[in-house]
């Protein structure tokens, strides 16, 4: 099969005060959001001037992305799309069309599988797509890389250097604490074809990142960035209440280490980097946040891998990963279908 182009498709977010509300309102359309939550997050953005740094995120990987491609010699052109803010991802597949794609494989900045971080990028694929138009380019996402080394390696060196910032005499007292944006339990258990894809997945990321930095020490999964209507219930627990049960429970010092995510970005930088630090020194706990993979070589290099493993004829024999849950290239047109909403 032969591809003429690559697509990094994000998230997005703003990058002017008054983007915040329009691009909450992209976010949360037909989701049942309440506006008093909005309202709160809104407050996030703007004590960061109203800009998320998740754009200049994704401008940085897509010009690592192409200089890796060009070192490489692979001669594919990359493209930018979101579906939250701009660039828009219909704009992109215009912009593609125009310049005569027909066929282009997507690269998604959320390892996991799932209907927020999976499914739901497919759909935004097919939205763009139908936008376009019948002569719009055929896309295909690239595979979930949740336990890629690529993917790994860069989180368990954070993990590492934020142990380095630990007092080493505490080591007996200290814990891994992994955190992955909550979604709905209902969420959660739609999942992959089999359900429960998204928790078993970062349960195996956890596995590898705590195995490959520091083996010895405890480590928990956790969940970060609850949104939705307090009826409806999330993954649980929440950050902050975990540390409060470890700093009760003898926990001296904490590593966080934002595995669900691949920069850092709001929910990083404010729900980890302001609120659970804040919570960790009420706690009296010692607190150091991992970073994220960002524009790791190794993390650009994964891209370009995974563009070759589906190039090639024979392409899984080229596979790199670390982990033993079932891969595939395609996702089943039954999984992670959206939790009915009431
Ligand atoms: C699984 C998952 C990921 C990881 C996968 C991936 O990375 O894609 C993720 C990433 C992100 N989530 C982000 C921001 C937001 N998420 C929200 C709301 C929601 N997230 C959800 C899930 C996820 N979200 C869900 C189930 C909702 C409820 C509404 C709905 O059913 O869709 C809201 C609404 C307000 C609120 O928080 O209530 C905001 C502002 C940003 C950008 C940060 C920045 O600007 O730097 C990023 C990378
Ligand atoms: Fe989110």
């Amino acid at each position: 099969m032969a591809y003429d182009a690559v697509v990094l498709l994000g998230f997005g977010g703003p990058e002017r005060p008054e983007d915040v509300m329009p691009f909450l309102q992209n976010v949360t359309r037909g989701r049942g959001v309440p506006p008093e939550r909005l309202a709160e997050v809104a407050e996030h953005y703007q004590h960061f001037g109203g800009v998320s740094p998740i754009n200049q995120q994704h401008r940085d990987l897509l010009a690592a992305i192409r200089a890796d491609f060009a070192a490489n010699g692979l001669d594919l052109p990359v493209y930018w799309g979101n579906r939250n803010w701009h660039p828009m991802l219909a704009d992109t597949v215009t912009q593609m069309r125009d310049d005569g794609v027909t066929r282009a494989l997507a690269f998604v900045t959320s390892a996991y599988g799932g209907y927020s971080s999976c499914r739901q990028y497919q759909e935004d694929i097919a939205a763009a797509r139908a936008a376009v138009g019948p002569d719009a380019p055929v896309i295909e996402k690239l595979r979930q890389f949740w336990d890629h080394p690529g993917f790994v390696e860069p989180h368990a060196d954070a993990v590492r250097s934020a142990l380095d910032q630990l007092d080493p005499a505490r080591r007996d007292t200290t814990r891994l604490v992994f955190t992955a944006h909550s979604v709905p339990v209902s969420m959660a258990a739609n999942a992959g074809p089999h359900g429960g894809r998204y928790e078993a997945q970062l349960r195996e990321t956890a596995r590898l990142v705590a195995a490959a930095a520091a083996p010895d020490l405890p480590y928990d999964l956790v969940w970060q960035s609850r949104s939705g209507p307090p009826q409806v219930p999330w993954l649980e627990p929440d950050v902050n209440d975990h540390l409060a049960a470890l700093a009760e429970a003898g926990t001296t010092s904490v590593v966080v280490s934002p595995i669900g995510f691949v920069s850092d970005h709001l929910e990083v930088v404010w729900d980890l980097d302001t609120e659970a630090r804040q919570t960790a020194k009420q706690l009296g706990l010692d607190f150091v946040r991992a970073g994220t993979p960002g524009t790791d070589p190794r993390f650009v290099a994964m891209v370009r891998e995974l563009v070759a493993e589906r190039i090639d004829p024979d392409g899984a024999r080229l596979r790199r990963r670390l982990g033993e849950l079932p891969l595939w290239d395609t996702c089943p047109a039954v999984c992670c279908v959206p939790a009915r909403r009431p």
